[in-house]
């Protein structure tokens, strides 16, 4: 019998449109209805890339960054896991490399969802990422002999991308780590931008054995090799990169309350095989993170850190 009044008549919500999201070789691309987009390689679970809507890159990734999964990408968003910079001795991380495994290892897609399951109105799209134990090389395992899961989730919307990770302890001995999101920024000349909003803290100055030192300056200014932790930050005061007065990117954090600041400026930049040696002129490095000391999580207990940059729009 003919209906004039049957469901598909009356147009079942099928006019919203939606992110696609592909895969591409190694990598998990998403696009959104409104023409934001970014690329995750599983090496890594590195987001390579991230696009407004007019096409503009975000993130930095050196033209001689090594992709075939043999080192860790040199620019995007590497995850820093389970220790920061050199391990010391004697302790659980010390025979991993620098920055941990997390960055050089494939992680599986777990899968996306999109605005309507994740509740949002607007177009947003979340894909998620896994690392566990049973997936590191034997040389890691053996290394870090501890059973882990971690979830990393990437979240993009019109005005900002999230990027989250879980880790959680699936065993019963307690483990230390570190974690830090090693974001490359893209920034037209490193002589102009500022970082602001990390006064009055207390750094770590790595260029300068490791001294810890006091934020005076309202603004920090990029003049030399620059290689800061800023400890105890407040986490919802947004860690913005400026030119001219006006932000290119801020940042809040949700459980990562320090904020490295690394520019490797000619020498160190001429020293890495990965790193053109005039690229350190077009990036810098903000990297929220949990570094002051180790997090101790327990057997069955999860942990979260969150970062929300928000670009110049
Ligand atoms: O060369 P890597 O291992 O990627 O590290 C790059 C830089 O990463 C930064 O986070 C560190 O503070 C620097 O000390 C380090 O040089």
């Amino acid at each position: 019998m003919d209906r004039s009044n049957k469901p598909a008549s009356i147009g079942v919500g099928a006019s919203i449109p939606q992110p696609t999201v592909k895969v591409n070789g190694n990598a998990i691309e998403a696009t959104l209805p409104t023409g934001e987009s970014v690329s995750v390689h599983l090496y890594g679970a590195t987001v390579t890339s991230w696009k407004l809507a007019n096409g503009q890159e975000q993130l930095f990734v050196s033209s001689k960054a090594i992709l075939d999964g043999s080192k860790a990408i040199r620019g995007g968003i590497p995850v820093v896991f389970p220790v920061f910079g050199p391990p010391p001795p004697n302790h659980a991380t010390s025979s991993l490399p620098q920055h941990g495994f997390a960055r050089s290892q494939n992680w599986e897609f777990l899968g996306k969802s999109s605005s309507e399951s994740l509740g949002k109105k607007d177009s947003t799209v979340k894909l998620d990422f896994g690392l566990s134990s049973s997936m590191l090389s034997e040389q890691f395992r053996k290394a870090w002999p501890y059973e882990f899961g971690l979830v990393y989730s990437v979240i993009l919307s019109p005005e900002s991308l999230e990027t989250s990770i879980h880790v959680q302890n699936k065993g019963s001995q307690p483990f230390d780590f570190h974690v830090l999101l090693h974001n490359y920024f893209k920034i037209p000349d490193v002589s102009k931008i500022r970082v602001q909003n990390l006064q009055s803290l207390t750094y770590t100055d790595k260029t300068d054995n490791a001294k810890n030192k006091q934020e005076t300056s309202k603004e920090i200014s990029i003049t030399g090799e620059t290689d800061r932790i800023y400890l105890d930050t407040d986490p919802t005061a947004p860690v913005s990169i400026t030119q001219d007065g006006k932000a290119l990117f801020s940042i809040t954090r949700e459980g990562l309350n320090t904020v490295t600041v690394w520019n490797p400026w000619v020498e160190k930049a001429k020293g890495m095989s990965d790193f053109g040696d005039e690229e350190y002129k077009g990036m810098v490095c903000v990297e929220p993170g949990a570094v002051k000391s180790w997090q101790v999580l327990e057997g069955g207990d999860a942990w979260e850190g969150t970062q929300t940059i928000r670009p110049r729009l």
